[in-house]
């Protein structure tokens, strides 16, 4: 990977572009710090990474920082925007030079080489690392001039996100527009950063504007400028409501402060924020279907409530997804607005983790299992089985092959295969080993840590016992409990014991619970209007449907349109009704348990021009539980197939007792000596089963129970369920 780097001789010759992830950094650094002789001492260069001072900080100070933590981020821009200077800034307020460099002056950190200092123009590719708030940023300061455009192209394989640096007098200029859409092509998240806001000519509107026409990006305004030009004084925290402030003596801008928006003595100001912020809401809103969910939910009335951090993680997903760029302004020269630039990097562009979304396993180590001894081996030949230990991404039921290369051969030999519909023996399916058929968890209960402070520990526990075990599901009950589900008391216990013994973790469970179904018994029709004005738009949506009950057995409902909507009906909105099905049919009226076996008829949509999708979602999932709630109920209950041998002389007491339990017995058989009773008993009815067969039996029978299917309650069983579950609400 490094075999290009060039070596240092004793003129000032630059590391040309490293393949930066989160493997190299110590490459990074060791690069950085063979650099040492090269540099001319005429400025504080003690302050290069790697060089400690007496109030430097050494990059050891962020120890291998976990992946999570590391940003991998180019600067990019025409010629002259301003990175260097805003590279220099990064490199003083991280803490890693003791003074500040000009690119005039020409003695900047990284425009290191002689043309470039004579130049004051960046020729190649300079990597710095440093640490902020407790991330490890990889930043790579690239050439702004259309004749090195190549070295931009190779910085932007390797990394994970960009800041474009714009003269916010100019706006976008030609060689912007080249090295976007080359971010484009390597499908970068970008920020972009309006620089030289102290200009005169700056215009934060004319630049946030040809961001939209020329580079057809989206802007998210996370900030305003408070003044322009000369007037330049900070920034507005457009998320937060807050004014940045830099302390004007303060010569290197470290100093500067951050104050709530107040009605009192910024009335005019805070108006403006809060109608940016409103904008913005909708705006992410608009890109994000998760995030659409929260506000029309929770905050719709009033966006003011909205938690910052919100607004920060759907904005980052948003960036992430390259759906919009987020904007920040500054001037770098008269260092102000670096700091929330730095704070945004972290806030808002990935993570590697998040942008790679393949992985390699490593396999530490390979072991010959026998019981619970295992010994070592150095490798294993096809055919034999053995055991691996420090997986982190495999899951019970993966395949893993030994390289890339033969997974993409394995898949390329699968798409070949799966032409080949008609051939009977189908290769495809031998390149897989079987997977494993995950059986429905019938039970769930609530689990708490021993304190809200473990809860961090208790998901991590839970995450890593779920890939060994997928039968084990975890999720959200409505007020934010974990909640988990299997298939039994046992199964339940176990886990609560392993996360005690393996995660040294003592959890509470909740009372077990059955999990049930719900359906209707008649036909029903609905409409439903929503018509919802978020900041300047309007949306509107008319549903009418029908939902009628089906024999399916299954929880996906079966979904039709009338021909008069499935004409014209775009690809988006069909989509965006489903999901409103989907979640709709999630929660049942009667228990909050999903509902089975029904049909659903879409037979009129009237769409306002402009309307989100998460609104068409939102009306259709609202209409469908009006129906819902207005048709004949009925709850289904799990009902297990049972098979109990028990010796001749205590068949009558397991009979009788089976009796009372809602049981119905198939059959009979005798086997020597021991009676083999099948039937079938309500799971609800069997919960402590074994404790009170050992008991009618003095221990000599045995069962064994499994899942048959969801069978309809009887109208007494299933109010006196009802009015014991009053207010319980269930989340399967
Ligand atoms: N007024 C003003 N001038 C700035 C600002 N930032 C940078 N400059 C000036 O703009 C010129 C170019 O700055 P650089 O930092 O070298 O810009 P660059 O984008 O790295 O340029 P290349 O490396 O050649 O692509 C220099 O004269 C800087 O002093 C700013 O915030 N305000």
């Amino acid at each position: 990977m490094f075999s290009n780097l060039r070596k240092f001789g004793g003129n000032h010759k630059k590391i040309p572009i490293l393949h930066v992830n989160n493997m190299c950094c110590s490459e990074i650094r060791a690069s950085l710090k063979r650099l040492k002789p090269c540099v001319p001492l005429g400025r504080n260069y003690s302050s290069l990474p790697g060089l400690v001072g007496n109030d430097i900080k050494s990059l050891r100070s962020v120890i291998s920082p976990p992946i999570a933590k590391i940003r991998n981020i180019g600067i990019m821009a025409h010629i002259d925007a301003g990175k260097t200077t805003t590279t220099e800034r990064i490199l003083y307020y991280s803490g890693y030079t003791r003074s500040l460099g000009d690119v005039d002056d020409g003695d900047t950190v990284t425009d290191f080489m002689a043309q470039e200092r004579e130049r004051g123009i960046t020729i190649q590719s300079a990597a710095v690392t440093f640490d902020w708030k407790g991330y490890r940023v990889n930043l790579i300061d690239t050439p702004g001039h259309v004749d090195f455009t190549l070295e931009v192209e190779r910085c932007l394989r390797v990394l994970d996100g960009a800041v474009a640096v714009f003269d916010a007098s100019a706006g976008v200029e030609a060689q912007t527009v080249t090295v976007w859409r080359q971010a484009d092509k390597h499908k970068i998240p970008r920020i972009c950063f309006l620089n030289k806001m102290d200009k005169t000519g700056a215009s934060f509107k004319y630049a946030v504007e040809s961001i939209r026409e020329k580079l057809k990006a989206k802007p998210l305004l996370l900030q305003l400028p408070l003044g322009e030009g000369k007037a330049f004084k900070g920034v507005v925290d457009v998320v937060s409501k807050e004014k940045l402030l830099w302390n004007r003596q303060s010569e290197d801008g470290k100093d500067f402060e951050r104050k709530p928006l107040l009605e009192m003595s910024d009335a005019e100001l805070l108006k403006e924020t809060t109608e940016a912020r409103n904008d913005l809401i909708e705006q992410v809103a608009d890109l994000d279907d998760e995030f659409a969910d929260l506000v029309l939910g929770e905050f719709s009335e009033n966006f003011d409530l909205l938690p910052a951090e919100k607004l920060q993680t759907a904005i980052h997903r948003v960036t992430l997804a390259q759906t919009a760029v987020p904007v920040l302004c500054g001037s770098a020269l008269k260092n102000k607005g670096v700091q929330p630039l730095l704070d945004a990097i972290t806030m808002y562009l990935p993570s590697p983790e998040e942008r790679n979304s393949e992985f390699l396993e490593r396999i530490s180590r390979l072991l010959l299992p026998f019981a619970d001894q295992h010994t070592e081996i150095p490798s294993l030949t096809a055919g034999n089985i053995a055991l691996t230990v420090g997986l982190k991404h495999t899951a019970t039921g993966d395949t893993i092959v030994s390289s890339k290369s033969s997974a993409l051969a394995a898949a390329r030999r699968a798409e070949r295969e799966g032409e080949k519909k008609h051939r009977q023996n189908n290769e495809a399916e031998k390149l897989l080993l079987a997977g494993v058929e995950i059986p429905e968890p019938v039970f769930f209960c609530t689990i708490e840590p021993p304190s809200v402070a473990r809860q961090p520990d208790l998901d991590y526990a839970l995450k890593c016992l779920q890939r060994e075990d997928p039968s084990l599901k975890v999720k959200l009950d409505p007020s934010g409990q974990t909640v988990l589900c299997g298939m039994g008391e046992l199964h339940i216990e176990i886990i609560h014991d392993r996360i005690k013994r393996e995660y040294g973790l003592e959890t509470y469970l909740g009372p077990l619970q059955v999990a049930y179904r719900e359906t209707i018994l008649n036909a029903v029709h609905a409409t439903d209007t929503l018509d919802r004005t978020l900041g300047d738009k309007r949306h509107l949506v008319t549903v009418e449907l029908e939902v009628k009950p089906i024999e399916t057995s299954s929880v996906t409902p079966v979904i039709k349109y009338a021909a008069s909507v499935s004409e014209d009906l775009p690809k988006v909105s069909q989509e965006a009704i489903e999901n409103g099905i989907h979640s709709a049919c999630l929660q049942g009226p009667l228990l909050g348990s999903p509902i089975q076996d029904v049909a659903i008829t879409l037979h009129s949509l009237v769409i306002h021009p402009g309307t989100s999708t998460t609104m068409i979602s939102a009306c259709v999932s609202r209409c469908i539980q009006k129906a819902l709630k207005k048709a004949d109920k009925q709850v289904l209950e799990p009902l297990m197939n049972l098979e109990v041998t028990v010796t001749r002389d205590y068949l009558s007491p397991v009979l009788a007792d089976l009796a009372q339990r809602r049981g119905t017995i198939q059959e009979i058989q005798t086997r020597q000596e021991n009676k083999i009773v099948t039937g079938f008993v309500p799971l609800a009815e069997i919960m402590g089963y074994s404790t009170v067969l050992r008991t009618l039996t003095s221990g000599s029978a045995t069962f064994a129970l499994e899942l048959s299917n969801y069978q309809a309650m009887n109208p007494q069983d299933q109010t006196a369920l009802l009015s014991q579950r009053g207010g319980l609400t269930q989340v399967l």
